[in-house]
């Protein structure tokens, strides 16, 4: 299931924070989204999940404009996991999780097997079965990051946007989902910092500065010297890594 946006603009007073910003992910791929920061990925990101409304411009699914698509169906498509998710106190894990499943229930439904089995598979993809039952306030900074990705692949989304998902957790954890991620058979967008993870896993990247879109394509090609200057202001060498065969980057101080 594709996502894209078309000319999106979006403006707090007169401040344009995301500028004219037209982009398309393919059903099925893995789209890094780069950028410093305030660059405007988080906002593009909020605009794309249907949170926010454009002032300019439209973002469809499928082709089809999700201010066309009702509300329920959005969620039940989009998962979206924000970098400051929070969560209600005093909940154990799994009913963190199973929050995921809500949009596929109407009132008088009721939880079955599938949910169940559902919620278990999720918690299980992101090492988290095991602290099904303890306390949300209990775990740590990682840990609860793991758990706000159960819960949106409890959703069973086709679209899933993730805005640095990597965010405290340790390198174990990051290259695991980071993996987890690539590999999903959804379509998913993910803003991230890290660009050696963005050449291992992305499928393609775009990047953003001062909310425009500057470059986009494969790791291969946009991960160049003179971009990561001219967007980033570090030096760089970058070379293909005899271990993964993907462009590494090597800063220069
Ligand atoms: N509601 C808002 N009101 C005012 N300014 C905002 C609002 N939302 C975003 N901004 C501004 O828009 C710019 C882009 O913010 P955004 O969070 O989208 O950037 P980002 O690329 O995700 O940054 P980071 O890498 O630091 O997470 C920033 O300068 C931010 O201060």
């Amino acid at each position: 299931m594709s996502i894209s946006a078309e000319n999106v603009t979006w403006k707090v007073g007169k401040k344009i924070i995301v500028n004219d910003v037209s982009l398309r992910v393919n059903p099925g791929e893995t789209v890094g989204l780069l950028g410093p920061n305030g660059s405007g990925k988080s906002s593009l990101l909020r605009l794309l999940a249907g949170l926010r409304r454009p002032h300019s411009g439209s973002v469809a699914l499928d082709g089809k404009d999700i201010s066309q698509i009702a509300k329920k169906q959005l969620a039940r498509r989009i998962a979206f996991v924000e970098q400051h998710g929070m969560t209600e106190a005093n909940m154990r894990v799994r009913d963190v999780v199973k929050l995921g499943r809500i949009p596929h229930h109407s009132p008088f439904s009721n939880w079955n097997t599938h949910d169940d089995e559902t919620v278990n598979g999720a918690l299980e993809r992101v090492g988290m079965l095991d602290r099904s039952d303890q306390g949300w306030q209990s775990l740590s900074g990682g840990e609860r990051q793991r758990v706000h990705i159960a819960r949106a692949l409890a959703q069973s989304p086709t679209e899933i946007l993730l805005d640095e998902p990597t965010n405290h957790l340790d390198i174990h954890h990051q290259l695991q989902l980071m993996k987890l991620i690539s590999e999903l058979p959804v379509t998913s967008l993910v803003a991230i910092h890290d660009l050696n993870h963005a050449s291992m896993f992305c499928d393609a990247l775009i990047v953003m500065q001062q909310g425009e879109v500057v470059a986009r394509g494969t790791p291969e090609k946009i991960l160049t010297e003179s971009l990561l200057w001219d967007v980033f202001r570090v030096e760089t060498r970058i070379d293909i890594s005899p271990y993964h065969g993907k462009k590494h980057i090597h800063y220069v101080l």
